[in-house]
């Protein structure tokens, strides 16, 4: 388990991250999310002892990381991918840090195949592309078949094919039992590929929670409502009455109306004492994505002047308060089933042929035949040092 207590980290005038108390618990993938300059790598960083807290601490397993004895073989992390030695091959690169941790130098050949890229082993690694990287820096972070993994922003770069393979991973990875921690922006990825959810603005808490609360605790629930098309005074009626009601209610493009504050059954009665007759009344729940928009909304440092995120705001309906992330429940009827989170939701099964899925455009499958075992023997007089594909600490403010 990954624990953070009170984390704090100021850089100058700046605070990057806030007072931060979460837990990451093992068997799940857990994701962190946040906008653009919200923190997530200066977390992450902490985590791994590469940036020390302002304030406030983190734990792994229980101990600070540095303070962890076989690191490598604990802790898997992906935070950088470019901090690989452009010279060396995919395969010398690892091997060198298989050596650094006393890592047998066949479980090299292991990782390559997990991750598709056994058939440009030998290539230097300068050669490759954005995602080739990312999946050299993932070959890294599972080299010591750790239980606890970091991996910050893993589909940068990747192909479709590619971010569906670590989607399969990373669930693969928290079904062996493995902590999972990943960072992304996107929110459309986490839904499809995490269970529980921690959602950061501006360096702060904005959520803590699994999936599906999140969907209903800050997606806003509304009706549509639809009148005949070819009586719009009976469309007017309903508008007057659902007003005087106290619900609120917004035209559609294509004629129907969107309803909020006012559940469904009550809509339905000042229909009938109104006279007016319904084509349609059905209940909609607005997506993840949105959900996450107006969550983070109050905590976007970079937008542009077109984003469409002003629209959202508009919508906010009346008691919103925007950035302080409390899960607001305005409307009066209970959420229904939970929209699909996403295009393409559900995931689309494992590939098969590899227990990770890996794809094989990169060579041909490896048998990494069965997943790895929890708890693998450390190799005697292996000396604990830094993870797998992490950056040496620096000078933070340098960074
Ligand atoms: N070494 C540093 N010195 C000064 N400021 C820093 C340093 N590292 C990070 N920051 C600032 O701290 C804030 C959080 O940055 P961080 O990289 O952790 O955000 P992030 O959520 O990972 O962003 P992104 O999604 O863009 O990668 C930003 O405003 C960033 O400019």
């Amino acid at each position: 388990m990954i624990e953070a207590v009170g984390l704090t980290k100021r850089y100058g005038a700046k605070t990057a991250v806030h007072n931060l108390s979460f837990q990451v618990r093992p068997g799940t993938v857990t994701g962190f999310l946040g906008p653009n300059g919200s923190g997530k790598s200066t977390t992450m960083r902490m985590i791994l002892g590469l940036d020390t807290p302002t304030s406030g601490h983190a734990t792994i397993a229980g101990r600070p990381f540095r303070r962890l004895s076989n690191a490598p073989r604990q802790v898997g992390a992906l935070i950088d991918a470019k901090a690989v030695h452009g010279g060396r091959s995919a395969r010398n690169h690892l091997l060198s840090l298989a050596q650094l941790s006393g890592i047998p130098a066949g479980r090299v050949d292991e990782v390559l195949g997990v991750v598709g890229l056994q058939g440009v082993a030998n290539r230097r690694s300068k050669g490759f592309s954005l995602g080739m990287g990312q999946r050299l820096g993932i070959a890294a972070a599972l080299l010591g078949d750790p239980q606890v993994l970091l991996f910050d922003e893993p589909v940068n770069g990747l192909d479709p094919e590619g971010i569906l393979w670590v989607r399969n991973l990373m669930k693969q990875l928290a079904a062996e039992g493995r902590t999972v921690f990943v960072s992304s922006h996107l929110m459309s990825e986490m839904a499809l590929t995490a269970e529980h959810l921690i959602v950061i603005g501006r360096g702060q808490l904005l959520s803590d929670m699994p999936v599906k609360d999140f969907i209903s605790a800050n997606s806003a629930d509304f009706a549509r409502v639809r009148t005949p098309d070819t009586e719009p005074e009976q469309r007017e009626k309903l508008t007057a009455a659902i007003g005087e009601a106290g619900g609120q209610v917004t035209p559609e493009a294509d004629g129907a109306l969107k309803v909020t504050g006012l559940p469904l059954p009550r809509i339905s009665d000042l229909a009938h004492d109104a006279d007016v007759r319904l084509w349609e009344l059905s209940p909609h729940q607005a997506s993840l994505e949105e959900a996450y928009m107006r969550l983070t909304q109050g905590a976007v440092d970079y937008r542009s002047t077109a984003d469409q995120r002003a629209g959202l705001q508009q919508q906010m309906p009346a008691g919103y308060a925007p950035g302080q992330g409390q899960p607001h429940q305005p409307y009066a009827y209970a959420p229904q089933a939970p929209a699909a989170p996403g295009p393409g939701y559900p995931p689309p099964a494992q590939a098969p042929g590899h227990p990770y899925g890996a794809p094989e455009h990169y060579g041909a499958p490896h048998p990494y035949g069965q997943p790895p075992q929890p708890a693998a023997p450390m190799p005697p007089g292996a000396q604990p040092a830094a993870p797998a594909a992490m950056p040496m600490p620096q000078n933070e403010e340098a960074r």
